[in-house]
């Protein structure tokens, strides 16, 4: 069975495990750390062979169960992935150039293809291209007269993105913006397209999300979908220990997410978490 390694972002998040068991439970684990963190109203059992704890009591939220996904769980998942051919190439290519770690995973692709094909959609902007692989996911979803515009600042990426949007026969259905995406989204704005688009994927500069997020409201119809990566940011948003400038970013953008009545939301904690937003 392949490693979740092979399959570019993270798949599990920090384990959140009650301090009274933290001692009995710090060796687990083979060759990796697990930090601990307190969290007294939170009970967990660790699920037979599958090393995934379940929360099985929760006195503030009811009774539930929530998996942690395991690499075992993850290897799973991603057996029941429906990746095509091309972007499993694509994904593998990539595997060998830098910056590989920031690809969507296979099961993120299939969510934003997933969305575009129920929102119907046929106007697609995304920003942050990099090689192309949730580019060419939504570019394969869309009807034959779509169009995605893709954003992306460094051209040497773009060059593998174009050979793979043309070897999967979509190159007709993207626009390849190369430049900083805040300048393509005002011109877009300029050239007087707002409320024409149906979704919008944000994976550029984290510290940007809340500047990409307001032009791209205005660019997205009523109805239409803006998808964000990078939600749980390796779980950091979550520690309030960490607090590097973007753990900050994110977790300041979270929070107005929470609060913007412009839209409804649903934060995904898929890959290294989505939040799904809805404009109302
Ligand atoms: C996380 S990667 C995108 C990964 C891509 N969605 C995928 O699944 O393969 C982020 C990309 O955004 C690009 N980027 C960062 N800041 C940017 C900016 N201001 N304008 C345009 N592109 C930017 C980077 O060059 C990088 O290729």
């Amino acid at each position: 069975m392949s490693c979740i390694c092979c399959f570019g972002k993270p798949a599990t998040l920090p384990y959140v495990i009650p301090q009274d068991l933290s001692l009995s439970l710090t060796t687990t684990r083979r060759n990796r750390v697990i930090r601990f963190i307190p969290y007294k109203s939170l009970h967990y059992v660790r699920c037979c062979s599958t090393d995934a704890f379940v929360v099985v009591k929760d006195n503030k939220y009811g009774n539930k169960q929530v998996v942690s996904l395991t690499p075992m769980l993850y290897d799973y998942v991603l057996s029941k992935v429906r990746e095509p051919e091309v972007l499993r190439e694509l994904r593998e290519e990539t595997a060998t150039m830098r910056g590989s770690q920031m690809q969507v995973s296979p099961d993120q692709a299939q969510l934003l293809a997933m969305l575009v094909q129920i929102t119907g959609a046929r106007k697609c902007i995304e920003v942050g291209v990099y090689t192309g692989y949730s580019s060419l996911a939504v570019a394969l979803a869309l009807p034959e007269s779509g169009c995605l515009v893709a954003c992306e600042r460094d051209e040497k990426v773009l060059e593998v993105a174009r050979r793979y949007f043309e070897r999967a026969g979509v190159l007709h259905k993207v626009q390849i913006k190369h430049g900083l995406a805040i300048d393509t989204l005002n011109v877009l704005l300029l050239n007087g397209e707002a409320g024409s688009y149906d979704f919008a994927f944000i994976d550029a500069e984290k510290k940007m999300y809340m500047e990409y997020f307001e032009l791209l409201l205005k660019l997205v119809r009523v109805g239409g979908v803006i998808v964000i990566d990078n939600v749980l940011w390796h779980g950091k948003v979550a520690d309030p220990l960490v607090n590097d400038s973007r753990t900050v970013s994110l977790r300041n953008f979270n929070n107005a997410i929470f609060e913007d009545e412009r839209v409804s939301i649903s934060l995904v904690p898929i890959g290294d978490g989505m939040t799904i937003c809805r404009k109302l």
